[in-house]
């Protein structure tokens, strides 16, 4: 379980309020108004943002005090989550060992990354050679050699053309059942969340609802929220 106590996230002078569970394997879409704070309670999870109050635990352990790299917690962005001068591979093994001092089984677990997300062999490329869909499939595979119980997914496809965003998501889904991973995934996309995200989150006006059926929301979804997503719902 991963469970946000009276939780209280700092953005400069903006703040997100958060007081839920998450039970552990969900996948769970975050949605709200632009600026509501989405990437703020999402940053907060992964250890970028402080907390001015409240806690964060995971399996019943206090992980507030922990830097990102210690947490439980992988993230993706929604951009910039490569580094241009390195190659695809080195990018993969920034999971592991920052210091990129990344021995035979490191190495492996690397190739191994990329086989899963379709790459295989493009490991000595770097990000301007690969196409979009390729570059989010590596930032993919950073994560997944990072193997942490939480993912936490910022829009990484947002740039990425429908049927592109829909494979990605779909193998993100393929890889979260396998691990039994536990997914939040800021979502602007009622099909998407409905495929998806069983469960959504609303963030609205820096106040964090706790998940909620999310076919029950989209049926009858409350003012801001249609006006959020407009008439694709
Ligand atoms: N350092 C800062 N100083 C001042 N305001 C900030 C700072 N960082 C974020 N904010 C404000 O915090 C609010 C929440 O931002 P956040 O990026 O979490 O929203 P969001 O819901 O993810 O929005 P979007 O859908 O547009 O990405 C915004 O109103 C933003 O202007």
């Amino acid at each position: 379980m991963l469970k946000l106590e009276r939780a209280v996230i700092l953005s400069g002078p903006f703040t997100v309020e958060a007081d839920f569970s998450v039970a552990e394997g969900a996948r769970v879409a975050v949605m709200g108004p632009s600026g509501a704070g989405k990437s703020t309670l999402l940053e907060g999870i992964a250890g970028f943002r402080p907390l001015r109050q409240g806690r964060i635990a995971w399996r019943g352990a206090d992980i507030t005090a922990l830097v990102p790299g210690k947490r439980p917690v992988a993230m993706l962005f929604q951009d910039g989550n490569l580094f241009a001068h390195l190659t695809i591979a080195n990018n993969v093994g920034l999971g592991i060992r920052p210091d990129l001092r990344l021995d035979r089984a490191a190495r492996a677990r690397v190739d191994a990354a990329l086989e899963r997300v379709g790459l295989a062999g493009l490991g000595a490329r770097r990000p301007a050679e690969l196409s979009g869909g390729q570059q989010s499939r590596a930032a993919l595979a950073r994560v997944l050699v990072q193997d942490r119980p939480v993912l936490l997914l910022d829009e990484p496809f947002a740039a990425l053309g429908p049927a592109l965003k829909r494979a990605m998501l779909d193998l993100v889904a393929d890889l979260c059942a396998e691990k039994g991973t536990t997914l939040l995934m800021v979502s602007h996309d009622p099909a998407d969340a409905r495929r998806l995200t069983p469960q959504t989150i609303v963030v609205d006006a820096g106040i964090a609802a706790p998940p909620q059926p999310t076919a029950e929301l989209l049926a009858n979804p409350p003012a801001m929220l249609q006006d959020y997503l407009g008439r694709e719902i």
